[in-house]
């Protein structure tokens, strides 16, 4: 309720201002926050100030570049930067992708070299490609980045390391010699973000500022290996992890909470004709496009729970020096990453295009975050590259599977029990157990039925990496199968453990199976050709999920409401949650920049000449213009 924090309309603001408007917002936040005991930028509150700020600024500052320095620095380098940047006194970014490589990161091209005279590092982009280019907050706001570079030690190569590197003045926030940094310039969302570009040439940095938590290089240039160097690549696994509740399950939330109230409003058209218009909620058709994604928004909160649990798991072993957990942490973070952003994502644009020409508008609030939600299927891991880092492991598990019993969530690859589905009927369908047998069946045959493929190439002569190269759609294939039955199977046992009502343990499992169901409806293919379902059964899932759209449809704006999100942060005139959309979006229509004049001074510029002959010979005094 504190109008500081409110939204002005940002769909009529220039990029600058939701940059300005944004700092502002946030750093009151924090002015509020941070003098209270214990918080900190990267402490839970952070979660209820990410859902509280429709946009805000120094997201990786506190979402990337604070936990890099937890995660990658000693402790007498936490002592020294933690404080500074957990108070904002110094603002910082993760600086990995370059102009010329974000996916591959040994292709990266900045380069740190080790000066032994003056123990320093001279960090230098040698060509365009080198330039950081992407970074979030780095364009105007930072002053330090946390540098991801390839170490040099007397020529030779030791792979990607974090630098910290201050860019600009503390006083003046000019840049420092050697720094050319600025914004990109405009992108498809993300407008209040001055992702940047960086081009260093010869910046000297002291030794001291090479996180040192996993490696080291003494004064006289000795390297020193200090554990796992995968542990280098651990900050993308955790924003992997963290990012799916921040900007995936939360904004499909808010999108499902418009289009739904949306739908229970708009009249359109009729089904009985002896009736009057019906709200195009009543509409199976409808239906079908928002409940399974109202379905989505709650499985994929499940399964993020648990995989938050597994990383926080994995991290306390980690710190007992126990990696094991490693191979499996990254590729269920990565296929959970791209899989999820890319349902989410798809699943966002479905409800936006089922609000007809109103959501096409920007005072819907849904192509805020339609293209916001784009942009989690390319960061932290494009997701072709992620789903085939997941496909990896599976093909290792599968092949590890014929002489041993899984554990984790690869488990499945190893259980030989009789798989077979024996539903009679669409209710038997619509059983949890059954659901989860049918996703574990379906991926463990998909994830088989790619390494059979590269297995008969390479045996014919092919080479193992065009084999895999040829493989790729199979491979993504059984990635994206693979976090399905982790979805389906974690939500079935999150929702059977949960201490609830029973008519809400009720619709959550509704929901959960609207949610297996349009995964199997929507691949049936897969699960007939893997022998899951016969053709009849495939029929029966079909009518099991119709089913449970006419149970769910009476509590869909409900289910909605239980998101809790205010008018404020939805900032959308076609699900406040008044319903009076057609008074809100005419208001917001007024306040447009355009309608600040009746007349638009261009018109008298451009068209008045045009507008004269007009009234001329309507009036018989000129000639007919043949324009
Ligand atoms: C303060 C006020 C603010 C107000 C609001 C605050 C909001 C904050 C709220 C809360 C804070 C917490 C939430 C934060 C999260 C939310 C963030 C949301 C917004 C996000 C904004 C955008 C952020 C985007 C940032 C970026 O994009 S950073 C750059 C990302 N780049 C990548 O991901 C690069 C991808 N590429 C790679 O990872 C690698 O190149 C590769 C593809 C893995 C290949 O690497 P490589 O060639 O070295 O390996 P391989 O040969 O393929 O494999 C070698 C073996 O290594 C294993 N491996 C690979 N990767 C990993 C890994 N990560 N971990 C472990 N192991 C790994 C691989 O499996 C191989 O193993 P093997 O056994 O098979 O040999
Ligand atoms: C909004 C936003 C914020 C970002 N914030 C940051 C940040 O704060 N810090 C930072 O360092 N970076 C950031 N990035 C950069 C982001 O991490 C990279 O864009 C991402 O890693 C993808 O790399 P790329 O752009 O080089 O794409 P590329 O890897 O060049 O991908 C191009 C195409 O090639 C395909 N491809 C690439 N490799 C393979 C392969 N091995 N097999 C099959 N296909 C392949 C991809 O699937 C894709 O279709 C941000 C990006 C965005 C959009």
């Amino acid at each position: 309720n504190d109008t500081s924090m409110q939204h002005r309309n940002l769909n009529h603001m220039t990029r600058e201002e939701r940059f300005s408007e944004a700092m502002r917002r946030t750093l009151y936040a924090l002015k509020v926050l941070l003098p209270r005991e214990g918080w900190t930028p990267v402490g839970p509150e952070m979660k209820y100030l990410a859902r509280a700020i429709k946009e805000f600024t120094f997201i990786i500052h506190a979402g990337v570049f604070i936990p890099c320095i937890m995660s990658y620095g000693t402790n007498e380098q936490i002592a020294k930067w933690f404080p500074l940047a957990a108070d904002f006194r110094i603002i910082g970014t993760y600086a990995q992708t370059e102009l010329g490589h974000g996916s591959f990161l040994r292709g990266l091209e900045t380069i740190a070299t080790y000066d032994r005279a003056n123990q320093e590092f001279i960090i230098n982009c040698p060509k365009i490609t080198a330039m950081k280019w992407w970074p979030g907050d780095m364009g105007k706001s930072a002053n330090h980045v946390l540098l991801m570079a390839e170490l040099v030690i007397d020529g030779k190569k030791y792979g990607m390391h974090g630098f910290m590197v201050q860019i600009r003045d503390l006083t003046t926030h000019e840049p420092l010699p050697g720094v050319t940094v600025g914004d990109i310039g405009a992108k498809l969302s993300f407008e209040s973000v001055d992702n940047g570009f960086l081009y260093l040439q010869n910046v000297r940095i002291p030794r001291e500022n090479l996180l040192s938590k996993l490696s080291e290089v003494h004064p006289d240039g000795t390297y020193i290996k200090k554990g796992n160097q995968r542990l280098m690549y651990g900050s993308m696994v955790r924003v992997r992890v963290n990012l799916i509740a921040h900007e995936i399950v939360m904004p499909l939330a808010k999108a499902c909470t418009i289009a739904v109230r949306y739908s229970a409003v708009r009249r359109q058209g009729l089904i009985n004709p002896s009736k009057e218009e019906v709200p195009v909620l009543d509409y199976v058709a409808q239906q079908h496009k928002l409940l399974p994604q109202v379905a989505t928004v709650f499985m994929a909160h499940f399964a993020a729970k648990q995989l938050v649990k597994m990383h926080h798991d994995y991290s306390l072993e980690v710190e007992k020096g126990n990696t094991s957990q490693l191979p499996e942490l990254h590729a269920l973070s990565a296929g959970m990453k791209a899989c999820l952003s890319e349902q989410g994502a798809a699943g966002a644009e479905i409800v936006r295009r089922a609000c007809g020409g109103h959501g096409y508008s920007c005072g819907s609030g849904l192509p805020f975050i339609v293209n916001r939600m784009l942009a989690t299927c390319t960061y932290e891991g494009e997701n072709t590259v992620m789903q085939l880092q997941c496909a990896r492991y599976l093909i290792k598990c599968a092949d590890q599977a014929k002489k041993d019993k899984l554990t984790g969530s690869v488990w499945y690859l190893s259980d030989f029990s009789n798989m077979s589905c024996t539903a009679q009927t669409f209710g038997d369908l619509q059983e949890p157990s059954v659901l989860v047998k049918l996703h574990e069946r379906r991926a463990k045959c998909a994830v088989q039925h790619a390494g059979k493929k590269m297995q008969n190439m390479v045996k014919n002569g092919t080479p193992a990496h065009d084999a895999w190269n040829m493989m790729a759609t199979l491979l993504i294939n059984a990635a994206r199968a693979h976090i399905m039955q982790y979805v389906v199977g974690t939500s079935v046992t999150y929702i059977s453990e949960l201490s609830c009502s029973a008519s809400l343990k009720k619709i959550l499992t509704q929901l959960c199976a609207l949610y297996a169901l349009h995964n199997i409806n929507s691949n049936c293919g897969d699960f007939v050709k893997f022998g899951c379902l016969t053709s009849a059964q495939c029929d029966l899932a079909q009518e099991a999920e119709f089913n449970l759209l006419k149970q769910l449809r009476p509590d869909a704006v409900g289910i909605v409401d239980s998101f809790d999100f205010t008018d404020d942060i939805l900032q959308s005139c076609l699900g406040a949650y008044d319903g009076n959309v057609y008074e809100r979006l005419f208001e917001w229509a007024k306040q447009a920049p355009m309608n600040k004049t009746e007349v638009h001074q261009d018109s008298y510029q451009y068209l008045q000449p045009y507008l004269h002959e007009g009234r001329d010979v309507l009036e018989g005094r000129g000639r007919n213009s043949k324009l």
